[in-house]
């Protein structure tokens, strides 16, 4: 049964974002007055050539960067001009991270992991939620494993359980199958999908990869720190197509800028 609403609200909002590293002749300007709306209960990809800005994207989207101009907010909350303590706050209850190096704690378990960021924020796991998630992930048999005794797709799955047992307003996953084979990769993506489909949960993902990007239903795809193109319910064929274009699309973004 999908828990998503018909209506769609906004999850994520970024508003004329620019950021840029460094001074003087070694600026780097990583994003050029980026706006874009994630909507609630939706997958959306973050595309791009390397050094395109979407780390940075990702970054100043999840407080943990911010932003020279422009605002960002989730959910209802304007998280630009946060201080250090309520961004820590904001982060631990409305959003869940996975890593490409999945992150775990190593001296604990597969379950403890899981339900460590809700005993940090001494917030109560919802034990018919947790559950429903693990027998998703088919997890159900490794609970007590500790991340060695587990393999790289195993891991990520606890990293996708431990990202959303808070039930966050939206989940950051920055190139999730990156250290994946395909067949591992794939169950994430799949579970990631579902977890949208049936949970209602939101999702941005960073992805390099044609293939994942076609699990979400829109790809925004950067190049030169700015957005050059968005595209719904996209195919790994589409992906591809538009990624050959990238040169020109790069081409046109620096003309605009120059
Ligand atoms: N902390 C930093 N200090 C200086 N420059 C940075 C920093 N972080 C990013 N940059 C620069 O900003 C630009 C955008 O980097 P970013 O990591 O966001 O790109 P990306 O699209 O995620 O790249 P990749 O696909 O290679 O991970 C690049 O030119 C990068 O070198």
């Amino acid at each position: 049964m999908s828990t998503a609403s018909p209506v769609k609200t906004t999850a994520v909002a970024a508003q004329g974002v620019w950021k840029a590293y460094g001074q003087g002749e070694a600026q780097v300007v990583a994003l050029r007055d980026v706006s874009v709306e994630f909507a609630s209960g939706a997958f959306t990809a973050i595309m791009g050539p390397s050094g395109s800005g979407k780390s940075t994207l990702m970054h100043c989207l999840a407080g943990l960067d911010t932003t020279d101009r422009g605002t960002v907010g989730i959910g209802d909350t304007t998280i630009t001009g946060l201080g250090d303590k309520a961004l820590t706050k904001l982060r631990r209850d409305k959003i869940g991270f996975i890593f490409q190096q999945f992150n775990l704690l190593p001296t604990l378990t597969a379950e403890e992991n899981i339900t460590l960021p809700l005993a940090i924020a001494g917030a109560k796991a919802d034990p018919d939620w947790i559950k429903r998630i693990i027998h998703t992930l088919d997890l159900t048999d490794r609970l007590s494993h500790k991340p060695t005794e587990l393999s790289g797709g195993q891991q990520q799955r606890v990293a996708c359980a431990r990202a959303l047992a808070s039930r966050p307003e939206v989940v950051f996953a920055d190139e999730p199958t990156g250290n994946l084979d395909t067949r591992s990769g794939a169950e994430v993506l799949n579970f990631l999908r579902t977890s949208v489909d049936d949970f209602g949960q939101t999702i941005v993902m960073v992805t390099h990869d044609p293939n994942a990007a076609a699990y979400a239903d829109r790809v925004v795809f950067l190049a030169d720190g700015q957005i050059v193109e968005d595209m719904a319910d996209p195919t790994a064929d589409k992906v591809i197509d538009k990624m050959k274009h990238f040169e020109e699309l790069v081409a046109a973004a620096q003309g605009e800028n120059a």
